[in-house]
């Protein structure tokens, strides 16, 4: 009989080597100086679950993953031949020395069906199980309950529409501590991301020389406008289920604290920021006497155009994980929903600019891409005006969300796709001189 902590001690030997090449390492940045085996657990025959420590220079973080009891083989998550049993333990209601399999109250599953991967870039893995079922299961491991699953099981308690309802999970425990380790949710194979659905309008529109975004068959408008009721629906959802509070001073302080630090952080890392350092500053310090206008509640938190997908049954929002970069704290505390109207209309000047990326400058094709922009803009938030407080009543926070947001895209365009830094950049430059 295989000594599963053998193969375990064998794996963890090699992955200093593998885990680079891994789409879903977080830690590409840093040499890795050491892997521990934290727990290792026999799922079922052939499965073997290992949670790993990584320490690298000024961090140490946990991963999963899986390996074949058998041959050995790393990384067997990612095969229909070993990863059936997840769904089917979810289904049963399994229990597999602490790894608890379960599903959502009132849920019955199908059994029996082969997950395969999503194949799109992620930092988590996904598998698509018939064309029922989608199981993410999350790659590097946090302290407590992930926030996708509490969030999406109180949206699911008020009946909201607007999510994939989430079916079940696996969880277990590291030193006393829940970790959810993956969740289970309704796939919809007819889904589309709004990021490509909006980058095929703008496409459309640049093609014709003479049109208007209103006179182009790919207007988008239309769905910006469905767009921003959705997203303000989840908002009132959210607030239905967990409530809202008065931004007290506290959550004040916290707020503007919040984007100084970053402004301060990112603008060490990034040069190109400094020059707009002194207004940005002015703009952040200037919300303080806004913020408490408007309910904290919990919101999305990450919310652009890739975290939206188009169904036959309506929009629906994805991966209430939070913004990559931010503690936990920061995703837990209540904040205001102005922060993911704002993450969206950051996205639809994105989504316009995408396609000049990398070009010689072209002054119509600035002014067409800014047309897109303003139209969607408008459309986005008469839609969420159609359903809660119009975002545009509050503009001066609005506005510093935005640029608080842009200031979050210079650092992450400048660590993952340095030839894209002119698209943040270039809004804040706008906007700290007067612009929209
Ligand atoms: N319920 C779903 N139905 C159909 N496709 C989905 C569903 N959930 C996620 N996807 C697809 O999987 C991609 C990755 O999902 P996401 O939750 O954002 O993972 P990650 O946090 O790892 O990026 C999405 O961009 C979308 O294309
Ligand atoms: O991986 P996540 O979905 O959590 O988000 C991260 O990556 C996004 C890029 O994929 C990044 O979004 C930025 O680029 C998008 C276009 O690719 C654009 O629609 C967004 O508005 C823009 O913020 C996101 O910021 C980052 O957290």
């Amino acid at each position: 009989m295989i000594d599963p902590h053998e193969l375990v001690d064998k794996l963890v030997a090699s992955l200093p080597d593998l885990l680079p090449q891994a789409r879903w390492f977080g830690g590409k940045d840093k040499p890795i100086t050491a892997v521990r085996p934290l727990r290792t657990t026999v799922v079922h025959d052939d499965l073997v679950h290992v949670v790993i420590e990584v320490e690298q220079p000024g961090r140490t973080e946990n991963y999963q993953g899986a390996l074949s009891l058998s041959t050995g083989a790393w990384d067997v998550l990612l095969d229909p031949d070993h990863n059936g049993v997840l769904l089917d333990g979810i289904a049963a209601g399994y229990e597999a020395d602490g790894i608890v399999f379960a599903h959502e109250p009132g849920t019955e599953l199908r059994t029996g069906l082969r997950g395969r991967p999503i194949g799109v870039e992620q930092s988590n893995t996904s598998l698509i199980y018939g064309q029922q079922y989608i199981l993410k299961i999350f790659r590097k491991l946090a302290r407590g309950e992930n926030r996708d699953l509490v969030m999406h099981r109180a949206l699911r308690s008020v009946g909201c529409e607007h999510i994939a309802q989430p079916l079940g999970s696996i969880s277990t425990e590291l030193d006393g501590e829940p970790v959810t380790l993956a969740m289970l949710q309704e796939f919809l194979p007819d889904a589309v991301e709004g990021w490509d659905m909006a980058k095929t309008s703008v496409r459309d529109l640049m093609a014709e020389a003479d049109l208007h975004a209103f006179e182009v068959g790919g207007d988008f408008a239309g769905e910006a406008h469905r767009l921003g009721s959705a997203v303000a629906k989840v908002h009132a959802d959210l607030a239905e289920a967990l409530g809202t509070q008065v931004a007290d001073e506290a959550a004040t302080d916290r707020a503007i604290a919040g984007m100084l630090r970053r402004l301060g952080e990112v603008t060490e890392a990034v040069p190109e920021l400094a020059r707009y350092e002194e207004p940005l500053r002015t703009t952040f310090e200037e919300a303080r006497q806004h913020i408490g206008r408007i309910p904290i509640q919990h919101i999305h938190g990450d919310l652009h155009l890739g975290q939206v997908l188009r169904t036959v049954q309506g929009w629906l929002l994805i991966d209430f994980e939070g913004e990559p970069a931010a503690s936990v704290e920061d995703r837990l505390a209540l904040r205001s929903p102005l922060r993911d109207v704002a993450g969206m209309l950051r996205s639809f000047d994105y989504a316009a600019r995408q396609l000049l990326v990398g070009q010689p400058d072209d002054d119509q094709l600035a002014y067409r891409a800014m047309e897109w922009t303003k139209r969607n803009r408008a459309a986005f938030c008469d839609g969420y005006a159609e359903v809660a407080a119009d975002p545009r009543d509050n503009a001066p926070l609005l506005r510093a969300f935005e640029l608080d947001k842009a200031v979050y895209e210079v650092a992450y365009e400048h660590a993952n796709r340095p030839e894209w830094l002119t698209v943040p950049l270039s809004s804040i430059a706008r906007m700290t001189s007067g612009g929209e």
